[in-house]
């Protein structure tokens, strides 16, 4: 794992990911949820590819704005970068662009955990 990895990963809009689907609004647009899960799911497997097996990351933060609404069918590009690594703390920076333009940016905080422990821990 180093600072500076970056990883860029697509998705087309689909039916199922606008607001109105998914109860955070009432439009046909792409959802700030599903946003989120774009800008997750590509930090996620930039790191996940560099842990040991039985390691993962977990969300811990999420401070992005939602700059541009998409439809469905719209190709979206997200690129994740990796700025800084604190202890078991990965700092992300990450934006998704249509056509160019920003849909939405800002910073992800993962944290890395072992699979097994985490789930023992919360079972308790
Ligand atoms: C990640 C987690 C295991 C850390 O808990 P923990 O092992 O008890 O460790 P701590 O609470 O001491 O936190 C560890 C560090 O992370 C930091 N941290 C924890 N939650 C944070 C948050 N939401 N934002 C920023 N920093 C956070 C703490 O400040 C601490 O920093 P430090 O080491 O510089 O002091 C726990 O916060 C958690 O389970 N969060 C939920 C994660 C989740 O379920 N995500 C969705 C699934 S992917």
């Amino acid at each position: 794992m180093k600072e500076g990895m970056k990883l860029i990963l697509e998705k087309t809009v689909k039916a199922e990911e606008t607001a109105a689907k998914v109860a955070s609004g009432a439009l046909d647009v792409f959802s700030t949820p599903m946003l989120i899960a774009f800008m997750e799911n590509t930090a996620f497997n930039l790191a996940q590819k560099e842990l040991e097996d039985g390691d993962t990351t977990v969300g811990i933060s999420v401070n992005i704005k939602h700059l541009k609404a998409n439809l469905v069918g719209d190709l979206l590009k997200c690129e994740a970068l990796l700025t800084k690594i604190d202890g078991k703390k990965l700092f992300f920076n990450v934006k998704v662009t249509y056509n160019d333009e920003i849909v939405g940016d800002g910073e992800h905080i993962r944290y890395i955990v072992n699979e097994k422990k985490f789930i023992e821990k919360i079972r308790g």
